[in-house]
């Protein structure tokens, strides 16, 4: 599975439908996404709560199955996939930080790093995991578990955790949510480091009008919908 340099598309989607509930009573949830999104790039994701942005990039991300329209990732096609596969797809290529950390609670800070870079067949995961979290400003809370952390240091980990293994693509769901605003400068800066320096492509989630002008793109959604796309 590589990545498509020629049509250099990082993302394409199109009439992408997601509906939740039950039978009789359907929620629809996105009404028709059309998207593409160029390797390199970095886009904000703006919109009210409830918009269907947090549904927009688990589908795109590969954590979730669309009810309906294409996705494609790196040439990939999600909706031939089944859960495995999608595993598969996302490992070592695309990073996530979600709202929720979803660290391992049996795991210090340090693992919860390393072993995913193991997972992804990487050498020198244990060292690149403790770099990774020097750089988050975590390089004194390598052995800490999830609980003995603050919020802002598991979020920190999650960074590292998404970062590690260098993906062509990396999705954070307000990556500075429960961060001071040092901190989060300092988090900012390494997202958008990372971006320009392996040329991946940064889709935000984020409420903060500050970090989404950073981006070269920003979308909004509207009820389900993308209600605007402007370039700066
Ligand atoms: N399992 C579900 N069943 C029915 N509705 C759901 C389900 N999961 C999410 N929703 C609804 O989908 C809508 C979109 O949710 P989503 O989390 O994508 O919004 P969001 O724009 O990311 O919001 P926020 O900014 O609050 O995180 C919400 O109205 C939510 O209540």
């Amino acid at each position: 599975m590589s990545f498509d340099p020629v049509a250099d598309i990082a993302i394409r989607t199109r009439n992408v439908t997601l509906t939740l509930g039950s039978r009789d009573a359907p929620t629809p949830i996105l009404r028709g996404i059309d998207l593409e999104i160029a390797q390199g790039e970095s886009v904000a994701i703006l919109g009210p709560s409830g918009s269907g942005k947090s549904s927009l990039m688990a589908i795109l991300a590969g954590l979730e199955q669309a009810s309906g329209g294409d996705v494609s990732v790196g040439g990939v096609a999600f909706a031939t996939l089944d859960e495995d596969g999608l595993a598969r797809a996302r490992r070592g290529r695309i990073g996530i930080v979600l709202q929720a950390f979803h660290l391992l609670p049996t795991m210090t800070a340090l693992e919860n790093v390393a072993v995913p870079l193991e997972l992804a067949g990487e050498g020198d995961a244990f060292a690149r995991a403790e770099a990774e979290l020097v750089a988050v400003g975590l390089g004194h809370r390598l052995t800490h578990y999830p609980v003995q952390l603050s919020g802002g240091e598991q979020q920190r980990v999650a960074i590292a955790r998404a970062v590690a293994p260098q993906p062509r693509i990396l999705f954070a769901d307000e990556p500075t949510g429960n961060l001071d605003g040092k901190t989060s400068d300092a988090i900012v800066e390494l997202l958008f480091q990372r971006q320009r320096d392996a040329g991946a492509t940064l889709i935000i989630i984020t409420h903060d009008p500050e970090l989404a002008r950073r981006c070269k793109r920003v979308l909004t959604m509207a009820d389900g919908r993308i209600a605007s796309d402007t370039r700066a």
